[in-house]
């Protein structure tokens, strides 16, 4: 996800001053990476216990157990209503549903836990591309933003 910068820079060597557009990665490129993630955990089996806040009539004992629900409807309408400013703040979000299942289960081979676990691995794999290439959008952004300040 590159978008063309407006930015420009004087291409070495023209005469004509021909003018170089550069290609800078999208700084905004993670929510709809992320919008998509979330999605395809949707359509995963793994995340139906998950995919609402838990219910204390079928868990009355949870609230007292767990401090900080989280569940991946919340994850999903805080990223719609644009409440995250970055994909780590949703990362530590979807790690809390983990810790949260981790937490509360009385039996680590419980079919929901090992739902999550499975679920946690694919996440992992998928949000590490998506926060590396974030960081290093702001990097090239903000180097960009110094040399535009250096040519004023
Ligand atoms: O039955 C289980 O092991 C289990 C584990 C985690 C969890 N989180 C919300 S309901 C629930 C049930």
């Amino acid at each position: 996800d590159f978008c063309l910068q407006e930015e420009d820079t004087e291409a070495p060597g023209t005469s004509s001053g021909h003018r170089l557009r550069q290609v800078v990665p999208d700084r905004d490129a993670w929510k709809e990476q992320c919008k998509n993630l979330l999605n395809y955990i949707f359509e995963c089996e793994d995340s139906e216990p998950f995919r609402q806040p838990v219910d204390p009539q079928n868990y009355p004992d949870y609230h007292g157990i767990i401090d900080t629900p989280m569940d991946f409807g919340s994850v999903k309408k805080t990223l719609g209503e644009d409440r995250y400013e970055n994909p780590i703040e949703l990362c530590k979000d979807t790690r809390l549903i983990f810790a949260n299942a981790k937490a509360y289960t009385p039996n680590k081979r419980s079919k929901i836990y090992s739902m999550t676990l499975r679920l946690s691995a694919f996440f992992e794999e998928q949000i590490r591309t998506i926060i590396s290439e974030y960081k290093t959008a702001v990097k090239s952004s903000d180097s960009h933003k110094r040399a535009a300040v250096k040519t004023q």
